[in-house]
């Protein structure tokens, strides 16, 4: 069965359509880099394939699931519990610690406050940034809060994982060493990592690059 299935997905802003029909499958532990023009909509196509905006055509299936059949609540635990989305900004509670911030899918899943802490530190220490576990995101860097917004994802050992230029705001070797996280979620732990890049060498890490051009697959190509 596909970790991610999108059968001809269609998305507009009002007249301006993004996505135009587009299909793609994820198997689980597959590594999709989405790439293309500025514009050309590869952030819509991954807030479609979270379930953050409703495809106007087309369906988004997780885990065989079609994410638009579901009922509200059903579709919410979904998403909390098999997609993990890493947005381009981090997308952190700011009021909140990290430890409690990348926490936060446990707990909202019903899960014991001492061991989501557990957890969540675990997820700290490998993102490298066990020692801000106390800092709220307004402390710090574009990378940190990208970090954190990392082991918020996988923390929960979801079946997908979407990242929108997870790298972007770090340097070469900090971004490395973040994409090899992200990376190993998928080869160790069988999650379908789907990720936005501009970046080439993020692309070749990929299994497939699938190029988009306005809001259509332009080609696609295995690495
Ligand atoms: N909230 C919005 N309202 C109206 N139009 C939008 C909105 N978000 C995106 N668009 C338009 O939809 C199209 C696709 O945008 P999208 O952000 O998905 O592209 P992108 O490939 O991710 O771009 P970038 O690489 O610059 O992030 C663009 O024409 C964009 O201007």
């Amino acid at each position: 069965m596909n970790a991610l299935a999108l059968e001809r997905v269609e998305y507009s802003y009002r007249r301006n359509a993004a996505l135009r029909g587009v299909s793609l499958q994820l198997k689980p532990g597959e590594v999709v880099a989405v790439t293309g023009a500025s514009g050309c909509g590869k952030s819509t196509l991954l807030h479609c394939a979270a379930g953050i905006l409703a495809p106007d055509a087309g369906t988004v299936q997780v885990d065989g699931q079609d994410l638009a059949a579901l009922p509200e609540e059903r579709r919410a635990a979904l998403r909390r519990t098999k997609i993990g989305i890493v947005l381009q900004f981090g997308q952190l509670v700011p009021d909140l610690p990290l430890v409690d911030n990348v926490a936060l899918p446990l707990l909202l899943g019903g899960h014991e406050r001492g061991e989501a802490h557990v957890s969540a530190m675990n997820w700290l220490e490998q993102v490298g940034i066990a020692d801000d576990a106390t800092a709220v995101p307004a402390e710090l860097s574009g990378g940190q809060t990208q970090r954190a917004a990392v082991a918020r994802a996988l923390i929960t050992g979801p079946s997908v994982v979407l990242a929108d230029e997870p790298t972007g705001s770090l340097d070469s070797r900090a971004g490395q060493e973040l994409l090899d996280v992200l990376l190993e979620a998928a080869r160790q732990r069988g999650s379908a990592l789907l990720m936005v890049t501009h970046d080439n060498l993020v692309a070749a890490s990929a299994d497939r690059e699938i190029r988009l051009r306005d809001g259509l697959i332009q080609h696609e190509v295995a690495l």
